[in-house]
């Protein structure tokens, strides 16, 4: 990521000091730049990315003053970095800037801690490898200061979307940056800030990405789909409401063929799913602040259940169910018709999951007393970022239409569409559960949705089973909120009390 952010800026003809621990990796990044300025730059211009042995070289030749990039893992390696930069030197005008996916309270905590001896800033980075270095989605937070002395930087490096159409305008083309459109970029707001909605970007990342990989099980299991056969349908629907930069990979992913036996390679890829932990912050959050984000934590979940290998092995000898046969059909064994109702089914639980995403960020910000623009959020998603999609123009346009959305489920187009597919969506659903194929995000993103469609929900029933066992007391229906009871259940009357 670091090496990209720095060719990224450089070809926006800035000057870069670089420096890693490796020195082999501060090599890699000089000579990538030579190669690349002789092939597409006729080496008519001078070095732009100048290799450091040490930090108190790398300062030494940056203009005071300085903004130091941080591309390292979050956690402990910050703060390392932060106190190397101390001991180098650094002064307390210089900025010095995470880019990682730190955990947000660290960068609250990280601003205050070093305020003496620079501005500490944060920018969350999305887009991985190749969108740092053609153009990433940008989410900068902390001193206004800061950001007020970077921003052409930003607006220069991030990815650009076409303003009339929304859509991304990509050119993955070293020394020729995109320089028309939008920029992926806004300020977000005080520290912390950034890095919250980074990581929400990256629940909602897990959940879009579960959901598509629950909707190629039941085209695999369910009926009996090859994988390039699915990455065909996958083809089919990026080209429609579906469209997204993930759908596109996972359609190439599954048309893939392992080099070393020919097979899918898919099928040759262990089925144990990895995580850095901002999907996991997401989800802890969520349950912190009382949002239900089930969608986010069934994705979540879902990677915790692929680790367990072992038990999975063991158990799909040992419990019954339908069986996966190839050849059970679905949709009274029209292919077509199933595939369409999946479509459907995917289009509406992405909606919950982003619904969830923005409630959340919604609710934290108000807990934080930060003024977060989710019209801007949405629109720096549109590209650049790992869940850049069509679908992000909607959102953009629901929250410029009513900025104080307190659900995306409230949203004339969203509630429209929902209800328009919600059929397929629940046929998609009892497909699965009759046919014993685990879709855990495309469930319980139709149990969030039925959820809110209820006014009244069994929670009355809950709040009497904890009075029961706990006087916990309850609100009544029919008297003013925050007004307490308790039924004294052991008494032989049973009396009412007004707490
Ligand atoms: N990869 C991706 O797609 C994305 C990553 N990010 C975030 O960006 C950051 C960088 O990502 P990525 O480049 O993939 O990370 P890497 O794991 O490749 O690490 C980046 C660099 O940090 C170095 N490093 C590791 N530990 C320390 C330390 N204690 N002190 C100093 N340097 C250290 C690594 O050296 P060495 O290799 O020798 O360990 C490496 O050169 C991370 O926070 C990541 O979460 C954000 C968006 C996308
Ligand atoms: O931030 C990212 C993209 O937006 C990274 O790719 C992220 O590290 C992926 O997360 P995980 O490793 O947990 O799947």
């Amino acid at each position: 990521m670091g090496k990209n952010l720095a060719l990224n800026i450089a070809d926006n003809h800035y000057r870069v000091a670089a420096f890693d621990l490796d020195a082999d990796k501060v090599q890699g990044v000089v000579r990538q730049e030579e190669l690349e300025r002789i092939k597409y730059l006729n080496n008519v211009v001078d070095a732009r990315i100048d290799g450091c042995n040490n930090i108190s070289e790398m300062l030494s030749k940056l203009e005071k003053p300085r903004v130091v990039l941080l591309s390292v893992p979050a956690g402990a390696p910050v703060d390392g970095v932060c106190q190397s930069l101390i001991e180098a030197g650094i002064e307390a005008d210089d900025i010095v800037i995470d880019t990682g996916n730190s955990l947000w309270t660290d960068t609250v905590e990280r601003e205050k801690r070093y305020a003496s001896d620079f501005l500490f800033f944060s920018c969350a980075v999305s887009g991985g490898e190749v969108g740092a270095r053609f153009g990433p989605s940008l989410m900068p937070s902390g001193s206004l200061t800061a950001w007020n002395r970077i921003e052409p930087i930003w607006q220069a490096i991030a990815a650009k979307v076409d303003a009339k159409t929304g859509l991304p305008i990509e050119r993955f083309e070293p020394a020729n940056p995109v320089k028309e459109g939008e920029p992926c970029t806004t300020y977000i707001g005080p520290a912390g800030s950034g890095h919250y909605v980074k990581m929400v970007h990256n629940g909602i990342e897990y959940a879009d990405m579960q959901l598509i990989c629950e909707a190629y099980q039941l085209l695999r299991d369910g009926l009996g789909y090859t994988p390039a056969q699915v990455g065909e349908v996958f083809e089919r629907w990026n080209a429609g409401s579906l469209n997204s930069y993930l759908m596109e990979i996972s359609a190439d992913v599954l048309q893939q063929a392992d080099p070393l036996t020919g097979a899918p390679l898919v099928d040759m890829i262990l089925d144990k799913a990895g995580q850095k932990g901002t999907g996991l912050w997401t989800a802890v959050s969520s349950l912190q602040i009382g949002c239900p984000a089930p969608t986010i934590a069934e994705a979540v979940y879902a990677r915790a259940v692929s680790t367990q290998k072992v038990q999975r092995q063991q158990l799909s000898q040992q419990l019954s169910g339908p069986s996966h046969t190839p050849v059970a059909k679905f949709a009274d064994g029209d292919e077509q018709v199933f595939i369409a109702q999946l479509e459907n089914a995917l289009y509406c639980a992405k909606v919950c999951s982003y619904a969830q995403g923005f409630q959340l960020m919604a609710m934290q910000a108000k807990e934080q007393g930060w003024k977060l623009d989710f019209a801007e959020i949405a629109k720096i998603w549109r590209a650049g970022c790992i869940i850049r999609a069509t679908f992000l123009q909607s959102i953009t346009q629901a929250y410029q239409q009513n900025a104080e959305l307190e659900n995306l489920l409230m949203a004339e187009t969203f509630a429209k569409a929902l209800s328009e597919k919600q059929n397929d969506w629940r046929f998609a659903v009892s497909a699965a559960v009759m046919n014993g194929i685990p879709a855990p995000c495309i469930s319980s993103a139709l149990a969030y949705y039925d959820s809110y469609r209820c006014e009244r929900l069994p929670a009355s029933l809950l709040q009497g089973q904890r009075d029961f066992f706990g006087a916990h007391t309850f609100e009544r229906t029919d008297k003013p909120a925050g007004d307490k009871y308790h039924l004294n259940w052991s008494s032989e009357d049973r009396t009412l009390d007004k707490l």
